[in-house]
């Protein structure tokens, strides 16, 4: 198994077909018994095409509340889903199972009526994402709802599904590279669920450049329809513009 995992050292890029698979997503919420996700994309010519996120600490019921780790008491039962999304085919999310394949049903991110009364999705890790930039976020679009912290691409998922709204990750060192395997297949399933995703800068996410987005900072993910607004505040919070 470690011998083939050691195959994997693709350059990335721009040409032909490239599987990114991060095999333990949210490595410290696996440790601390929180979210962490087993993720695999299929890339052609640099674009997306299909993308699988298995979760084994979320909830089965896409419309049970968001929460960032096992609550206590809580058992295998009800729990553990697989998500994926197909270029141009729409998002799915099915019970992950030892046997075979469970039926999928349709996922679609919540549209936004009403921003203030959104839920932000964040890191866990204070390094990864700063808390505090997507705090003042939060006040500028008049949020109270608590942000809910959680490892891995299971924070991806869970507005894929409409258990949250908005998931930003916002830049804490200038010269971090976000990995295409940290993002690749998320960024597809929010996208098929109704989403737009793009870095801090308006731009999409571009896989096509190698192992990492070297031309992007930051992730932006919110409903279609909120999304121009979330960025707006993102960048003047951030004082890009
Ligand atoms: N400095 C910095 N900035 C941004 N991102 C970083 C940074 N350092 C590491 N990583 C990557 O973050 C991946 C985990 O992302 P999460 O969103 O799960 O982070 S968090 O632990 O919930 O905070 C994590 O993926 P895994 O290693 O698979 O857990 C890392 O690839
Ligand atoms: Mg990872």
């Amino acid at each position: 198994m470690l011998t083939f995992i050691d195959y994997g050292n693709s350059k990335g890029g721009a040409k032909g077909r490239i599987w990114a698979i991060d095999p333990i997503d949210g490595t410290k919420g696996f440790l601390r018994g929180g979210q962490y996700a087993v993720c695999l994309a299929l890339m052609v010519d640099g674009d997306v095409k299909v993308g699988v996120l298995g979760c084994p600490n979320l909830p089965i019921d896409d419309a049970a509340p968001l929460s960032g780790g096992m609550e206590s008491g809580q058992t295998d039962e009800g729990k553990g889903c697989l998500f994926s999304g197909v270029l141009g085919q729409g998002a799915v999310s099915r019970p992950l199972t030892t046997g075979a394949l469970a039926a999928s049903q349709k996922i679609s991110m919540k549209a936004i009526t009403d921003i203030a009364a959104a839920t932000f999705c964040e890191s866990v890790e204070a390094g990864h994402s700063s808390h505090g930039d997507q705090a003042e976020i939060a006040k500028k679009l008049g949020i109270t709802n608590p942000s809910v912290r959680m490892d891995s691409q299971a924070k991806y998922a869970s507005i894929a599904r409409g258990a949250g709204d908005i998931y930003l990750r916002l830049p804490v060192k200038a010269t971090y590279q976000e990995k295409i395997w940290d993002h690749a297949a998320g960024d597809l399933i929010v996208r098929e669920a109704g989403g737009a995703v793009t870095d801090i800068h308006g731009k999409r996410l571009d896989f096509s450049i190698g192992r990492t987005l070297a031309d992007n900072k930051g992730v932006v993910a919110a409903p279609t329809g909120g999304h121009a607004q979330v960025l707006a505040v993102v960048q003047e919070v951030l004082k890009i513009k």
